[in-house]
């Protein structure tokens, strides 16, 4: 990866002193006030890793998300990428950052606009990003990546398959060719035969291709097996950041041993990675 894309320390992106809080309504007997969801958080994601972000529901992960998507502004606190600051702003501003750091929803197969083409799925990005290059050739290139042949690129979601969809959604969020993938439980809800081919998928473009994963999940042994760094978020801080493999054999901070020890033994997982 190009050098000019670090920050000074190397890393691709760095968060640091990150707040956010959200007003609470005022009650009869209480006045207004503001619940903290984000309480400073600090970290940084370096090139090219694979990095899972799990927490119990209400920790802060979506807001961190969103806090990194720049679709919402943090009270105080800093997020650089290649040395510039990274905040809401109209497309003019924040291109160069869209075309680096790429979304996959929750769900991504409902995310896909029924009455589109995977073409037209495919090239939404790059037209919307105004990217340079030959339309066509990026979008069969997206498609191959991601297993999936031509012979797909007319056809509308209702004709996919579970799976199928599911790639074509990745396939649009790689069109850009980001160097950072943030994902959204990217494989919750999904059978094992999908959650395993999307694995798969992306471990492929983190190994083969450097693209940097940002993973969140509430199964954090799942996630952990995908990704070589976990962090543990608890009441909008984070907790633990650690190597997946010693965070799971000894998670220290409670909120974790909790994640570990709900994530009950199940047969339906994806494979342990090969040491
Ligand atoms: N726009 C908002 N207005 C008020 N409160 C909000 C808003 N967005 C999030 N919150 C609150 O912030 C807290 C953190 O929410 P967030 O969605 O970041 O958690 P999460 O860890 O992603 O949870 P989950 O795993 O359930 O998606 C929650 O208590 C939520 O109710």
């Amino acid at each position: 990866m190009n050098a000019l894309l670090m920050n000074e320390d190397g890393s691709f992106l760095s968060v640091s002193g990150l707040e956010r809080s959200f007003p609470v309504p005022a009650g009869l007997w209480r006045k207004p006030e503001r619940r903290m969801v984000l309480r400073g958080v600090d970290f940084a994601l370096w090139p090219g890793e694979r990095v899972a972000l799990v927490g119990a529901s209400g920790s802060g992960k979506t807001t961190l998300l969103r806090s990194l998507l720049a679709i919402d502004a943090p009270d105080c606190g800093h997020i650089l990428c290649q040395c510039k600051p990274v905040r809401p702003a109209g497309m003019a501003k924040l291109r160069w950052y869209r075309q680096s750091v790429q979304y996959i929803p929750q769900d991504p197969a409902a995310s896909l606009d029924p009455r589109m083409t995977v073409r037209q799925q495919i090239a939404e990005p790059l037209r919307r990003l105004g990217v340079d290059c030959d339309h066509d050739v990026r979008i069969r290139e997206s498609l191959e990546r991601v297993g999936l042949g031509p012979e797909l690129l007319l056809r509308r979601r209702n004709e996919l398959s579970g799976g199928q969809a599911q790639r074509v959604a990745i396939a649009r969020a790689i069109a850009t060719r980001p160097a950072f993938l943030l994902a959204d439980e990217p494989m919750s809800g999904l059978d094992l035969p999908i959650r395993r081919q999307v694995a798969a998928v992306l471990r492929d473009l983190s190994e083969n291709q450097g693209t940097g994963l940002l993973i969140v999940s509430h199964d954090i042994v799942d996630v952990s097996r995908l990704c070589t760094r976990t962090v543990v978020m608890y009441d909008g801080a984070i907790v633990e950041d650690r190597p997946s493999a010693e965070l799971l054999a000894d998670p220290h901070h409670p909120a974790a041993r909790e994640l570990v020890a709900a994530a009950l033994p199940d047969t339906a997982r994806l494979p342990a990675p090969q040491a």
